[in-house]
């Protein structure tokens, strides 16, 4: 089967010589939930825009369910929903009225039902007949993601989703999300919120300064993320770490004096009761320790800084 997106060796110079997107590869796979995460002005919605035909591509290829995104643009196209950052709908009109109105700019022809099943499912059945003014963020926010799912498209952009939301909105907005996602629907998001990546995502993908620096499975990063650190420092330096002690992988510092252990915090047993104990029987004994947890948080500032 063909990706739902597949992106090969895509960079992106905007007209002020500024070069957004460096050299990207990078496939998403149908049905998944895939976040790209990055700080302000790292590429983002370059990329996205890219993909939906709004900003035209540099160098390299993007392929939506295997139609090139230039040369076979409709086809790509259709199968895309974007949702955008700013909210973008004419006050004026109705819930209704401007989510047909989308389906038919794709040359779909009338499906009531359709549309009455998506407003049902976004929670908007009620408010069909109001003005679009007359609604409050969180509900244009959704009429936003109504119009996005009006041609039907299998593959859904949410740019920013939760920008500018509260804490209650983005948690249903996340049960939305996830309800299409349950449906088939292949979803791509981009945040900076961690936690949203972290909530959400079966694979997170990290963008700095156009470069994408990371794409990981997120059960993976939070097996890394429930790695802890346990530092001893030691009453008297040590040359080298005994034979008796090699089943616990522990890390000699330079001057002898400190032995690091990494332990998983998830796993049924840490070893710490065991590794004390031998130690006590090697007679090395300790004056300290200290423990550090890495998160998802520090991962992502550690990458993003180290390329600054
Ligand atoms: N039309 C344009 N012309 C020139 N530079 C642009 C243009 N659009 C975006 N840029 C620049 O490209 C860089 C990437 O912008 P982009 O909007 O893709 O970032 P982002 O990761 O989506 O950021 P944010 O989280 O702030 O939305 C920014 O430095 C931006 O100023």
């Amino acid at each position: 089967m063909q990706p739902a997106i597949s992106v090969a060796k895509l960079s992106k110079t905007y007209e002020t010589g500024f070069e957004a997107l460096k050299d990207i590869d990078l496939e998403i796979r149908h049905g998944e939930i895939f976040a790209l995460l990055g700080p302000n002005g790292a590429g983002k919605t370059t990329l996205i825009n890219i993909i939906c035909g709004i900003v035209k591509p540099g160098e390299g290829r993007v392929l939506a369910d295997g139609h090139d995104i230039v040369s076979d643009y409709r086809a790509a196209r259709s199968l895309i929903g974007l949702v955008p950052q700013e909210l973008t709908t004419d006050a004026f009109e109705t819930v209704w009225a401007t989510v047909s109105f989308s389906r038919g700019l794709f040359g779909k022809p009338k499906n009531p039902a359709y549309i009455e099943k998506i407003l049902k499912d976004l929670s908007l059945w009620e408010k069909k007949d109001s003005k679009i003014m007359t609604l409050s963020g969180g509900m244009k926010r959704r009429v936003m993601i109504a119009k996005a799912l009006s041609h039907e498209p299998r593959i859904l952009f949410l740019d920013e989703p939760s920008a500018g939301v509260d804490v209650e909105l983005r948690r249903d907005m996340w049960e939305v999300v996830r309800r299409l996602r349950d449906s088939g629907v292949t979803i791509i998001l981009t945040t900076h919120y961690i936690e949203e990546a972290e909530e959400m995502a079966d694979r997170v993908g990290v963008i700095n300064r156009g470069q994408l620096v990371l794409v990981e499975e997120k059960s993976v990063l939070m097996r890394k993320l429930g790695r802890k650190e346990l530092t001893l420092q030691l009453q008297q330096p040590v040359d080298r770490v005994p034979e008796s002690l090699s089943s616990f992988s522990l890390q000699l510092s330079e001057d002898g004096g400190e032995l690091t252990y990494v332990y998983d915090t998830q796993g049924e047993r840490t070893g710490i009761t065991r590794l004390f104990k031998a130690l006590e029987e090697e007679g090395i004994r300790f004056r300290d320790l200290v423990t550090t947890q890495s998160s998802l948080e520090e991962i992502f500032v550690n990458l993003v800084s180290r390329r600054q």
